[in-house]
């Protein structure tokens, strides 16, 4: 059974105050991670606090971003190893802000996606969907492409630890999700291809998400659809009280 996860990625958002604020006001509110797993990724500068904060509760804190290695002449970069030496054991990859503002190629994503696993993080890998189902024909193959590139090389122990995310990128902040049965169908068509690359029995253990416009009136349309195991939820992430009614949709 895929355990659905409700996840929030704040992006640039938030102080340390403000992001142990939050912590304080959900933690004892959320349900055991058995049923549901809750996890909010923040900036770099917010997660030692925010580990600090979430102690004894399900809710597990993310970064946004690593870098491939694990120590070295890297300005401004994230080690992955002190992520996980922190209490940080899950990390965002290839979201489609990284890729668009920051120059990130599939090359660099599946050298951090491989550096993340080696030292014990579990990757979320975010593949975009740039064009529109409905108008461009080509879309499959991109979908298809950013999976197999983002975890070429992956064994089928590794790619048991990573959750991939589904996220169009004209659905990303604005507003305009994709329908219920379009995210479904990007998820589906991920998991075709992870079961192409792995077999059925790693694709079906393999928890796929949708991100892009998911709010309290859009999550429940999503999270029944089969092939969503849970969301990505960047901008109704931010209020503590809104991310525990996507929580208990
Ligand atoms: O990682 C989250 C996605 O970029 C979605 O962001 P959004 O919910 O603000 O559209």
């Amino acid at each position: 059974m895929r355990v659905p996860i409700i996840a929030g990625n704040w992006k640039m958002h938030k102080d340390v105050q403000e992001a142990v604020s939050f912590i304080e006001e959900v933690k004892n509110q959320l349900p055991p991670a058995d049923q549901l797993e809750t996890a909010i990724a923040a900036p770099t500068l917010c997660l030692v606090p925010m580990v600090k904060a979430a102690e004894e509760s399900p809710l597990k804190i993310m970064a946004e971003n690593c870098y491939y290695k694990n120590e070295g002449a890297y300005t401004g970069e994230t080690s992955p190893y002190a992520l996980y030496q922190a209490g940080i054991h899950h990390v965002i990859l290839g979201h489609s802000e990284r890729r668009t503002y920051f120059n990130e190629t599939d090359e660099l994503i599946n050298k951090k996606v491989k550096a993340a696993l080696a030292n014990g993080l579990c990757p979320i890998v975010c593949c975009d969907d740039t064009m529109r189902r409905r108008v461009a024909g080509k879309k499959v193959h991109w979908v298809v492409s950013r999976i197999l590139a983002d975890l070429h090389g992956l064994t089928n122990d590794e790619i048991c630890h990573v959750t991939i995310a589904y996220e169009p990128s004209w659905a990303i902040g604005t507003g305009e999700s994709a329908d219920p049965d379009q995210a479904a169908e990007g998820c589906y068509l991920i998991r075709q291809t992870i079961s192409d690359m792995y077999g059925d029995e790693v694709a079906n253990n393999v928890r796929i998400l949708y991100g892009g416009s998911v709010t309290t009136s859009n999550i429940n349309a999503l999270m029944a659809k089969n092939d969503i195991d849970g969301v990505l939820v960047g901008a109704a992430s931010l209020n503590p009280e809104t991310f525990l009614q996507l929580v208990h949709h």
